[in-house]
């Protein structure tokens, strides 16, 4: 017998056309409810990507749920970390799911965090042309942000997130007690991309980032509450401009410097996970707005505090093992999806909540900048 449904979850609604929408749910105990809801779509048999670590927390259930509401389920697991958005990781999932013998009609479950979600997500759009799938986010930055949006991919040597497809699930199930088991150190690195909703257009929210931060990491109602918030803000930008010709390249603040350090530190998750990297990016792209004259040293100033209280890196000089010279940041940044025609495009703000696109950055302006930051130290 199937788990009962969770009193009423949280529902965020994605309206995407051509029969693409999806429900975010968020709640307490969704994992449990997975086979249920996978079942509710139609399918058979499912695939469960995840890793090490969250199989051992959530493999047993969310198979035992698949299985009760009549679906063939079998677990895939890779190395936790983001040495597993690789090459070397996509063929082991593409070819455990073909293993599986999972076919279009059935589903691929991306059970674990952002690395998880974005290699399964990569193998269901391209295994068979195109497999449907279902995040299961366990990370507060899977949450908040990767789960939703249908950006998937794998990191290349050259560079962050380059081999990758556009894939949107079919659901989403953010069971927030999954969170209750996560390492103080993800928790911060997932409210990064928290603080950056707040940072790209809604001042208030950063404000009551600022005053309720505490309550997300502890597992209060404002963990929810975040999760909804960010939620919602993505889902709009992503239906709005589902494969970034425009505004949802806003989503990207923090990320040209961010991706370009988890290059320059081999996706070694030891040293720097990706929201960690997102955080320093985050200071760097209002500490460079401020140089521009964009906003006030004082803006740049309480955002850098802010992450800094909540335990986050602000400073290049904080990447352990460092981040080499300003030379290599510029030549692993022009890997950047963003760039046109050679040029650097950098999200930048004119304040708190008030980012936007700016295309055609000057190379040598962003040299002396990144200088000054390693001499700042
Ligand atoms: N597709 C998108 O839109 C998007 C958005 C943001 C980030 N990303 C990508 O997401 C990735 C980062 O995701 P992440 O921060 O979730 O990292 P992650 O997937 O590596 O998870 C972090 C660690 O937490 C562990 N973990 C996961 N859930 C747990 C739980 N409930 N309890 C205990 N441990 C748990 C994992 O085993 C892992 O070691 C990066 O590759 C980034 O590029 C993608
Ligand atoms: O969904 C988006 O769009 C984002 O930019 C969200 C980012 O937080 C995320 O890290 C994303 O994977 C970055 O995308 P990329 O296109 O720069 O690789
Ligand atoms: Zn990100």
């Amino acid at each position: 017998m199937s788990a009962p449904m969770s009193d009423a979850p949280l529902a965020v609604h994605v309206p995407l056309d051509g029969g693409r929408a999806y429900d975010i749910l968020i709640g307490r105990g969704l994992v449990a409810e997975a086979g249920a809801r996978a079942a509710a779509l139609g399918a058979r048999a499912a695939g469960i990507v995840t890793d090490e670590t969250v199989a051992e927390l959530y493999g047993a259930r969310i198979r035992e749920s698949l299985e009760a509401a009549g679906l063939r389920a079998g677990l895939i697991v890779v190395a936790p970390g983001e040495a597993s958005k690789s090459y070397a990781g996509y063929a082991a999932v593409c070819d455990g799911l073909l293993a599986l013998k999972i076919e279009r009609g059935d589903l691929v479950v991306a059970l674990g965090g952002g690395v998880v979600g974005d290699l399964a997500g990569f193998a269901a759009a391209t295994l068979r042309r195109g497999v449907r799938f279902v995040q299961v986010p366990t990370t507060l930055l899977a949450q908040v942000d990767s789960s939703v949006g249908g950006k998937t991919g794998i990191n290349s040597p050259l560079g962050k997130n380059l081999v990758g497809a556009f894939h949107q699930p079919r659901l989403v199930l953010a069971d927030t007690a999954t969170l209750d088991t996560l390492s103080e150190r993800e928790m911060r690195a997932g409210y990064a991309e928290v603080a950056k909703y707040g940072l790209i257009g809604d001042a208030d929210f950063f404000g009551w980032c600022e005053t309720n931060w505490r309550g997300i990491f502890s597992g209060g109602p404002e963990r929810d509450e975040a999760v909804a918030i960010c939620c919602r803000a993505k889902a709009g930008v992503v239906v709005r401009d589902e494969r970034e010709d425009g505004e949802r390249a806003l989503l990207n603040l923090g990320h040209t410097f961010g991706h370009a350090l988890e290059r320059l530190t081999g996706y070694d998750s030891a040293r720097l996970v990706h929201g960690e990297g997102v955080a320093i990016g985050l200071a760097l792209a209002f500490r460079f707005s401020a140089r521009l004259g964009l906003c006030s040293g004082q803006e740049a100033g309480r955002v850098a505090n802010h992450l800094a209280l909540a335990g986050l890196p602000t400073r290049l000089a904080q990447v352990p093992g460092g981040c080499g010279d300003a030379d290599a940041l510029l030549d692993a940044m022009a890997q950047d999806k963003k760039v046109r025609d050679g040029a650097l495009t950098f999200i930048l703000a004119r304040g708190i909540g008030r980012s936007f696109i700016a295309p055609g950055i000057d190379r040598a302006e962003v040299r002396a900048f990144l200088e000054d930051e390693l001499r700042a130290g």
